[in-house]
């Protein structure tokens, strides 16, 4: 089993990725709005640009049709046929693959119990919730027992429980499945993913174990997805970055940062302490900043602050806001200790 393959090279749309995906392993597919991901799903599935280079465990599927591939797509909307029962939607694949009536059922019954369905199976599309439907559409996809499978932000659009309880059954229902995962939410990567891919303008700029990405991102758009901040920069001494604009921001290196590399120092927002005016002491970090938002996040407020090492962001309390009498369009003083900033290879 050789898992997914596709090589993807779309000057139209200013794409160009190769993604492998180890077989029974799970890929997320991160980037910002128009990085790409939909135009790698819809070549991986067929829909579009059939002629891409596609793979699956050594069967090449480049040039098919999208039924004739093989691999379901998930998405928001899960596509039942809205005059079956939820039972015969999900024998539908197995039946269309030559096995019979009654097996068909029966293997139909089986993955709707294992995606917590087995209750729905007589009622129409139409008498589901979405979270119940989704998972309706999952069974359907899985029965077909795919080669490959790709959800695209299959938890988008339900409330908080329905995406939890989702979350969870896809997390055992994919185990041992290869499945690329289009999704701009933490959660999803940290549970459902092995392997992180981050696009951005069309060409992979991070590709790493997850683990890897959540502990020390490398990039902007990563280290917004885990919440925290990042500069980028060149080493210039054993503990000091300075970034292109000049500015210089002292950390704590890892092993195998070396002077004159390339780094990214990442820094935790409830690390950032905000002034209005300079601050007495020596922490090693101070950046000056304008105030660009004020946004709840969890119990505290996320203040977003352009500096000269670009936007920052600093967990504070609502009660400092107030105290401080903050406003977007204020000048501010960021402080960072240099002991609570990683540097690491970028
Ligand atoms: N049907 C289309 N015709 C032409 N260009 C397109 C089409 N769909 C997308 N594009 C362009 O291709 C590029 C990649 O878009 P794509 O939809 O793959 O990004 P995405 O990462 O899926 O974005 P989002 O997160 O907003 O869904 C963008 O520049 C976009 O404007």
């Amino acid at each position: 089993m050789t898992g997914l393959e596709v090589r993807l090279d779309d000057p139209d749309r200013g794409v160009a990725v190769d993604l492998r995906v180890p077989a029974g392993t799970t890929t997320a597919l991160l980037g910002p709005n128009g990085a790409g991901k939909t135009t790698v799903l819809s070549a991986i599935a067929g829909i579009h640009h059939p002629g891409t280079p596609v793979r699956v465990d050594g069967r090449d599927l480049t040039g098919l049709a999208a039924h004739r591939r093989g691999i379901p797509l998930l998405s928001q909307d899960p596509l039942l046929l809205p005059h079956l029962t939820a039972l015969d939607n999900v024998a539908f694949g197995p039946a269309a693959r030559g096995r019979r009536r009654g097996e068909s059922r029966r293997v139909a019954r089986d993955w709707l119990e294992r995606v917590g369905a087995g209750h729905l199976a007589d009622r129409p599309p139409g008498e589901l919730s979405g979270g119940q439907a989704r998972r309706v559409g999952l069974a359907r996809a899985l029965a077909t027992e795919p080669s490959a499978m790709i959800l695209d932000e299959p938890l988008a659009a339900l409330d908080v429980d329905a995406s939890a309880e989702l979350r969870r059954v896809l997390r055992e229902a994919l185990e041992g499945v290869t499945c690329v995962i289009v999704t701009h939410d933490v959660v999803d990567v940290a549970l459902l993913a092995d392997h992180a891919v981050v696009l951005v303008d069309g060409r992979v700029v991070e590709d790493r174990p997850v683990a890897d990405l959540l502990a020390a991102p490398r990039t902007p758009f990563a280290a917004g997805l885990v919440g925290t901040n990042l500069v980028r920069g060149v080493l210039t001494s054993d503990s000091t970055l300075v970034t292109d604009a000049g500015v210089t921001i002292a950390g704590v290196p890892a092993s195998g940062c070396a002077l004159g590399d390339q780094v990214v120092a990442t820094f935790r927002p409830d690390a950032v302490a905000v002034h209005t005016e300079a601050p007495g002491g020596s922490p090693r970090n101070r950046l000056s900043g304008e105030v660009l938002g004020i946004e709840p996040a969890g119990g505290s407020l996320r203040l977003r602050a352009g500096t000269g090492a670009g936007t920052l962001i600093a967990d504070v309390t609502a009660g400092a806001v107030a105290e401080l009498g903050l406003h977007p369009g204020d000048r501010v003083q960021l402080t960072v200790k240099a002991t609570a900033v990683a540097i690491h290879p970028a």
